[in-house]
């Protein structure tokens, strides 16, 4: 078939733009041909992340809506209408076969505009509780791609269909070899390795417990790759050593997995999905400042199968060190984890959400 064009829009953190990347590599697999433009909101990671990954992308100026009464809530509609006239004119120049929306704020102009000429339009819900921005566009679109069971509640039931969430494939073959891993950031070879993800933003929380803790590790002889996260790595680079592996933001995230033995990690929806692929005994710590403590539901689906352990912030001082402890003592405790999670994956996401896509093409 001719060329297609399709447009991706999502953003704001990785766990909406990573889905996105993985889509565009399906489709692109299957089209070589095709012309494809993605739509972030300007200012955020995307505008960094989806050109390392070879792709163009367009910026609208918009950001979420505040709880209190901000001088950025005020700019609100402004910026939304400017978002919406923006849109529409990329829209109309880059004429779009398909537009793909993974939520952010960004995606709801593009897709509001897009919908309404009649371009056909997909949503992908990443986590158990929708997004804001996905609920709005619910009525908009012709498929709704998700990861969890039960997201009646938030969209119309004909158009849900649960495909799992998209991970990039370095991730789903996970080829690499661990002493290359291991090698990759300077640690040695022959001592346990833990990795602590913070998510794509870092989490302040965690990388609190891991600088108190630092003393505890280096005393049971493990060695750290910390990803702590942009905003905090002034803070803790500091700490960075032979032993001690202090990153901003991990490019390399295949390296880190296979390099890992444990990994301690926030319950962004990505990242569990992720983590059901790689198949190693997890501690998740979820954020707490997220709509509807979605993460903890997100970590929870996995805890209630035994595929993972979880510690809520506010217990962190009083269960972090037994809990971790227990399960880096007992090799038999790492290998039911490492089973069960693995059994939850889902690793033809990104393939079910594009067979979703071209089913609309061929209408
Ligand atoms: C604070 C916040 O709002 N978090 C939300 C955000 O999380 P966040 O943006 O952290 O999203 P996820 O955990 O879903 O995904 C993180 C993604 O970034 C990648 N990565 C992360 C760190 C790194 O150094 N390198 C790297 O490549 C991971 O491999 C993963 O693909 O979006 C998720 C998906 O909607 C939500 O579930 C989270 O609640």
């Amino acid at each position: 078939m001719g060329n297609y064009r399709f447009i991706l829009s999502g953003g704001g953190t990785g766990g909406h733009i990573y889905p996105a990347i993985a889509i565009a590599n399906e489709l692109k697999k299957r089209h070589p041909n095709a012309e494809f433009l993605f739509v972030g909101a300007k200012d955020r990671m995307e505008m960094e992340k989806v050109p390392q990954a070879g792709y163009k992308i367009e910026g609208l100026w918009i950001s979420g809506l505040q709880r209190k009464l901000t001088l950025k809530n005020l700019l609100f509609p402004i910026k939304l209408i400017s978002s919406l006239l923006k849109a529409g004119k990329i829209v109309s120049k880059f004429k779009p076969h398909a537009v793909i929306g993974t939520g952010g704020f960004a995606s709801g102009p593009l897709l509001r505009m897009a919908s309404g000429r009649g371009i056909p339009c997909v949503l992908q819900e990443q986590n158990s509780y929708a997004g804001i921005t996905n609920k709005l566009l619910k009525d908009r679109v012709a498929k709704i791609c998700v990861a969890y069971d039960g997201m009646e509640a938030f969209f119309p039931l004909d158009k849900i269909v649960k495909t799992g969430n998209p991970v990039r494939g370095d991730l789903v073959t996970m080829g690499a070899d661990k002493n290359v891993a291991l090698d990759f950031f300077g640690l040695s070879t022959n001592k346990p390795t833990l990795l602590v993800l913070g998510g794509s933003l870092g989490a302040r929380r965690i990388n609190q417990l891991i600088e108190e803790k630092l003393g505890y590790f280096k005393g049971h002889g493990i060695q750290l790759i910390w990803q702590c996260g942009k905003l905090y790595f002034e803070e803790y680079k500091k700490y960075d050593s032979k032993e001690v592996k202090v990153l901003d933001f991990l490019n390399r995230m295949d390296y880190a997995y296979t390099a890992s033995d444990l990994i301690i990690s926030r319950a962004g929806a990505s990242s569990v999905s992720e983590l059901c692929i790689v198949g190693k005994p997890v501690i998740f710590i979820p954020s707490p400042n997220v709509a509807e403590d979605h993460q903890t539901k997100n970590a929870m689906a996995l805890v209630k199968e035994n595929a993972a352990l979880m510690v809520k912030e506010k217990d962190l001082d009083n269960d972090f060190e037994k809990i971790f402890t227990k399960v880096f003592q007992s090799e038999a405790n790492q290998n039911q984890l490492a089973m069960n999670i693995k059994k939850l994956a889902m690793p033809n996401a990104t393939v079910a959400i594009v067979d979703e896509i071209e089913k609309l093409l061929s209408k």
